[in-house]
């Protein structure tokens, strides 16, 4: 089938890309002529592991190309998917500027029936409003508006995408669901389902999805929090609730809040939606109160064992996109962990395997950027754990505790057990676990409060 992909971020380039790699041939329309051209010559513009291989190989074969014109892009395809970004705006609703806008553009240079599919994340309604805008200079019937968002989870996007656990596709036209389950028939047959369903529906799924996953690592927060007072350990908490087949395992991980462009502007999008429609949606607003207050956790627990100026300490923090093997930093918490960090004062030496050069846009030079993971430690007063990435989670520490002042370690993500800091003679501090404190500097005195936490006992 003959596909156009009108934006081609994250999610467009992984669409277009598995949809090439079953056998359709789809054109790529972006307005960013950079990244067409690096797509062009088959080299990604983000980190998405096992994304290159499939572009390389479909460019190969003539079933995927790039462009930044719109007239031609769009051409012959029977299909036409708007990936666009739908960031929050001020009030906190998405914006729809880029969608409608691009569905004006096609109003004008559609001439044969085609399906317009819109994956970006929207509000309940947008199938219409999009539906309004096109039917302006296009007659109803050489169109048809369908809802169909996106499940992908960056960093696993393509295998997301090709064995995706459900597709969802909102329409009420016979025509267009046709068509739409032809195209997904490849990844029907790997046993996933595919519901049928209104377009209003299908918009608010995609919504409920993301933000009851939000709920959920809120909710543990808190419980982490619970936890510490209690003397409690939550990974342990996490895995006795979780084995309820009733509550499943995955999505419970307490941290250092929810980052990335979708959870914190989803939530925030569907708070808004509510307030339209007159509802308080008292448990989506708690959600992200909850979010705001555990991006800061990591910060006061520093603050709390340093004092509150750090100007005479140094930071090492490993990890800085929003989840490992990723190089997004969109609402990543470890900028504001480094914010918070400077205003106090610190100096901060950052180490990420692939988010560098966006960091570097964002701090330039009033942070350090190390060249390896230990590079980053030396002299630095303590380590803090930001991002699980694989490389952090069976470090030499040996090496670690030896480059630092202090063998001290903050860590957001729970990357390493109790008993191996206890055992190496650590001050460490994670979420929801008590706090080990050996071998601690004599001028770093501990608190009052974390000798009243230690009375836990070890997991
Ligand atoms: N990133 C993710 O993991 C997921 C994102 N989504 C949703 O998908 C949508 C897109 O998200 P991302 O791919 O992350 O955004 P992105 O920012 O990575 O990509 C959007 C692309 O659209 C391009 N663009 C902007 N205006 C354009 C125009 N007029 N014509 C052609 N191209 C244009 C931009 O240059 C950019 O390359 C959002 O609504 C998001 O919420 C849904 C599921 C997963
Ligand atoms: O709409 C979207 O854009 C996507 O948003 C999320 O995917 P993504 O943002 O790529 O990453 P997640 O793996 O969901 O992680 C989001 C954030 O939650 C945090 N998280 C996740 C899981 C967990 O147990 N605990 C936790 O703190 C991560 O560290 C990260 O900051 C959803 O998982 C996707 O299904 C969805 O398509």
């Amino acid at each position: 089938m003959q596909l156009a992909i009108i934006g081609t971020g994250y999610v467009g380039l992984v669409t277009g890309t598995c949809f090439a790699e079953t056998g359709n041939n789809v054109m790529c329309i972006d307005i960013d002529e950079n990244k067409v051209n690096k797509l062009k010559q088959g080299k990604t513009p983000i980190y998405e592991p096992g994304l290159e291989v499939l572009l390389e190989r479909n460019i190969k074969e003539n079933r995927l190309q790039f462009t930044t014109d719109i007239n031609t892009g769009i051409s012959g395809a029977k299909v036409i998917f708007l990936a666009l970004p739908t960031p929050p705006g001020k009030d906190g609703s998405a914006d729809l500027q880029y969608v409608l806008d691009v569905a004006a553009a096609l109003s004008k240079i559609i001439t044969t029936y085609t399906v317009i599919v819109n994956k970006s994340t929207v509000p309940v309604g947008t199938a219409e409003k999009v539906h309004a805008v096109l039917s302006q200079h296009l007659d109803p019937s050489l169109f048809d508006v369908v809802s169909n968002p996106e499940f992908l989870r960056e960093g696993v996007a393509v295998e997301d995408f090709l064995k995706p656990d459900r597709i969802v596709i909102g329409t009420e036209s016979e025509k267009a669901k046709k068509v739409m389950d032809e195209l997904y028939q490849p990844y029907i047959r790997q046993g996933n389902p595919i519901y049928f369903m209104d377009p209003r529906s299908s918009e608010m799924t995609k919504y409920a999805a993301n933000s009851y996953l939000a709920m959920r690592i809120s909710f543990m927060n808190e419980m982490a929090n619970l936890c510490e007072r209690a003397g409690a350990n939550v990974d342990w908490v996490r895995i006795g609730m979780g084995s309820d087949s009733r509550i499943g395992k995955r999505f419970l991980f307490p941290g250092i809040g929810y980052g990335g462009s979708c959870f914190p502007k989803d939530v925030k999008a569907l708070a808004f939606t509510a307030q339209e429609m007159d509802y308080d949606y008292a448990i989506i607003n708690t959600v992200m109160q909850v979010n705001d207050r555990q991006k800061l956790i990591l910060g006061q627990k520093v603050r709390n064992y340093f004092g509150s100026d750090l100007s005479t300490f140094k930071f090492a923090l490993w990890g800085l996109a929003f989840k490992p093997e990723t190089d997004d930093i969109r609402d990543a918490p470890a900028l504001d962990l480094i914010n918070e960090l400077l205003a106090a004062g610190a100096s901060v030496t950052v180490f990420d395997p692939e988010a560098m050069e966006n960091v570097k846009q964002i701090f330039g030079n009033k942070i350090q950027y190390a060249e390896s993971q230990y590079a980053a430690l030396t002299d630095a007063h303590a380590l803090i754990v930001v991002t699980e990435w694989s490389e952090f989670r069976n470090p030499d520490f040996d090496r670690i505790a030896t480059a630092l002042v202090h063998p001290c370690i903050f860590d957001g993500r729970n990357v390493y057990s109790l008993e191996k800091m206890n055992e190496l003679g650590f001050y460490y501090e994670s979420i929801g676990r008590k706090t080990i404190h050996k071998h601690v500097h004599d001028t770093l005195a501990m608190p009052q409060n974390e000798i009243i936490r230690e009375r836990g006992t070890l997991d």
